[in-house]
């Protein structure tokens, strides 16, 4: 089997789920008890925090637990609007954000917000002028994904952080699901980024986890209110299993991340070198600089996406439409008509999307099928 559909969800390492076993059957007290086995779970929940700060060079008081990528996107558009919305309704973001963004903005806006939608080019890519020229004193929020998880663009966040200098008042988001132990840290923790989404299921460590980088000074209201957990900005019992589980995942992210993203780019690029050269192929993101390595999106003209994906899942290769939550549900895909592809391109659109287990050997096999399954679907396009 290949598995080529990393941005959907991973498999959890074996060592994660060791951590998450032990943890579960040892040292399984609520953290907010009084007592020792509780103050047991409360020292490790915070060893974990300290080890996540530690590996981002970041505080440890700054690492708020979440239960993922979904629930951190809409806690920090939704909390910000409750903090500040006698400042101002207006939010920034762009027209190729994932739904965990798109749609708690469009539930702002039938609350009475303004939003604004950036366009992006031909590669996906916002200009980081358009932000500055959508920017108004109402605006409290610039909201904008570090890697897009349709096609792999990454966006000129350090850029539209310089902009943003000059608003102090802002908040500014980074939505960092895919961009985790892909060599851009130096971006997501930009000086001027506030907040940053991360799901703990896209690096191998359990579903239900995730945190959000929540820089210091900064104010959200909590979306889960109630105990008053994680200093009373995440409401709930603690995940402490799960939550030291991610610490560790984390921990294997970042001792193997410059390899990982060498092999990666180097998979992409034999894929992407051999099935560009084919007549109906359209490649849609880009080879190399402005991409991350281990997402290539490409439509084969002429046949459905949902084709490609069963006819390769019949030679047991897993690949997906563009994105895993609207594959099922048959949507546009929001980023391809962002980038205004033609319908007839966009409906033929697939994605390959690598993790650190992917081997060459596996790009070979990929290119190999890819070669019989072209032959075939040429006689129903010629
Ligand atoms: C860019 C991006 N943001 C947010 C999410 C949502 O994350 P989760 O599945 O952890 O809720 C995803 C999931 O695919 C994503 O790719």
């Amino acid at each position: 089997m290949i598995y080529f559909d990393n941005s959907a969800t991973t498999k959890v390492a074996p060592e994660v789920l060791q951590t998450y076993d032990t943890v579960s059957q040892k040292i399984w007290g609520n953290p907010s008890s009084l007592h020792s086995w509780g103050e047991n779970a409360w020292n490790l929940l915070e060893q974990a925090r300290q080890q996540i700060a530690d590996l981002f060079h970041v505080k440890p008081s700054e690492i708020i637990f979440t239960s993922g990528g979904s629930e951190g996107d809409n806690w920090v558009i939704k909390g910000t609007a409750m903090a500040k919305h006698r400042f101002g309704k207006h939010i920034i973001t762009t027209s190729v954000e994932h739904a965990a963004v798109r749609n708690p903005t469009q539930q702002l806006k039938d609350l009475g917000f303004d939003i604004t939608y950036l366009p992006v080019d031909k590669e996906g890519r916002i200009n980081p002028a358009d932000v500055k020229a959508a920017i108004r004193p109402d605006t409290i929020l610039v909201s904008i994904m570090a890697v897009n998880n349709e096609i792999g663009t990454i966006q000129p966040i350090k850029e539209v952080g310089e902009i943003l200098k000059d608003y102090p008042n802002i908040h500014y988001h980074v939505d960092a699901v895919q961009a985790i132990g892909k060599g851009l840290d130096d971006l997501v923790f930009s000086d001027r980024v506030d907040f940053a989404t991360f799901s703990g299921h896209k690096f191998h460590a359990p579903r239900g986890t995730g945190f959000v980088f929540v820089r210091s000074g900064r104010k959200l209201a909590p979306l889960v209110a109630g105990g008053g957990q994680e200093r009373t900005l995440r409401s709930g019992t603690e995940n402490t299993p799960g939550d030291v589980a991610m610490a560790r995942a984390i921990r294997l992210v970042k001792e193997n991340e410059a390899a990982a993203v060498k092999r990666e780019q180097a998979i992409k690029e034999r894929i992407y070198d051999h099935i560009s050269k084919f007549d109906h192929v359209h490649m849609i993101s880009g080879r190399d600089k402005g991409f991350a390595p281990h997402i290539l999106c490409f439509a084969i003209e002429g046949v459905r996406g949902e084709t490609i994906v069963h006819a390769f899942e019949d030679q047991n290769i897993f690949i997906s439409t563009t994105s895993a939550c609207s594959s099922k549900k048959h949507s546009e895909a929001g980023t391809l008509a962002a980038m205004k592809v033609p319908d007839n391109i966009a409906t033929s659109a697939v994605r390959i999307s690598l993790g650190d287990q992917n081997t060459l050997e596996e790009a070979d096999q990929f290119n190999k099928v890819f070669d019989q399954l072209y032959a075939g679907f040429k006689k129903i396009i010629e």
